[in-house]
């Protein structure tokens, strides 16, 4: 039996603002890094430890990660970026505030916009200043690999590769990974693993800072999974997330 551990970044400076994030490159609030801090403590305390981890090229989710570790007594592991961990590109919703849109737009076309498989945001301009796409951490990705927007399709579509190529091989090899990503790109890997319908996937909602443990079979597949730490407390976190959007 495997074990994967994922951890979506504490609270960010966008999330306290009810913004929408995507791409955005925003930090963690002292909040956040508590959450993060916290994380590290319940693992050790659980006897938990890893050989690598995996985060995306966003601050929030490497510094979730870097203060998850150093409460482990890790720092020194390898640490490997990648942008196909990235958050859910949101288009041209990125920076604005969700409740704000909600009321401008209606409470269901904003759960369209969030949780939709296959419904991406409107897109941004390649020319917005908004857009990511020449920032020098995506120079290697090839021509239309940066997305103007994308939808939970798009995003299971980059991080599968991701996860065939190099995670997956990895838990194989008898590696103990840990991966500080994002709340969608943590939902796209799980609705790959669990196998969850394109209709199910809407209601699901991943809270900030706690750990995600998949105990997996030999093939890889899921056996069972569970948050660690108080469930009540989860829970009312993921219905918090859930809440976002609504006016
Ligand atoms: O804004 C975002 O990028 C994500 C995560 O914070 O939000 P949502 O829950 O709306 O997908």
């Amino acid at each position: 039996m495997y074990k994967l551990v994922l951890i979506r970044h504490g609270e960010s400076t966008w999330n306290l603002e009810n913004r929408f994030t995507g791409w955005a490159d925003v930090d963690l609030t002292p909040t956040g890094v508590t959450q993060a801090i916290a994380a590290g403590k319940l693992l050790k305390s659980e006897g938990y430890d890893f050989d690598v981890a995996y985060t995306s090229v966003l601050k929030r989710a490497t510094r979730t990660l870097w203060h998850t570790l150093d409460e482990m007594d890790r720092t020194w592991l390898p640490v490997v970026h990648s942008w196909r961990l990235n958050e859910r590109h949101y288009g041209a919703l990125q920076g604005l505030n969700k409740l704000e849109t909600a009321k401008k737009y209606g409470d269901a076309q904003v759960l369209v916009w969030r949780r939709s498989y296959d419904t991406p945001p409107p897109a941004l301009a390649a020319s917005d200043e908004r857009w990511e796409g020449k920032d020098p951490r995506y120079a290697r990705l090839k021509p239309g690999e940066a997305p103007l927007t994308e939808c939970l399709k798009d995003t299971v579509d980059r991080v599968l590769p991701f996860w065939n190529e190099a995670m997956a091989p990895a838990i194989r090899a008898g590696k103990r990974i840990v991966v500080a990503a994002h709340g969608n790109s943590i939902r796209a890997l799980v609705k790959y693993l669990d196998n969850i319908s394109d209709q199910e996937i809407v209601g699901l909602n991943i809270p900030n800072g706690i750990p995600l443990v998949y105990e997996l079979d030999a093939d890889l597949k899921p056996l069972r999974h569970y948050y660690l730490g108080d469930s009540a407390a989860i829970a009312k976190a993921a219905a918090a997330v859930a809440a976002q959007g609504k006016s």
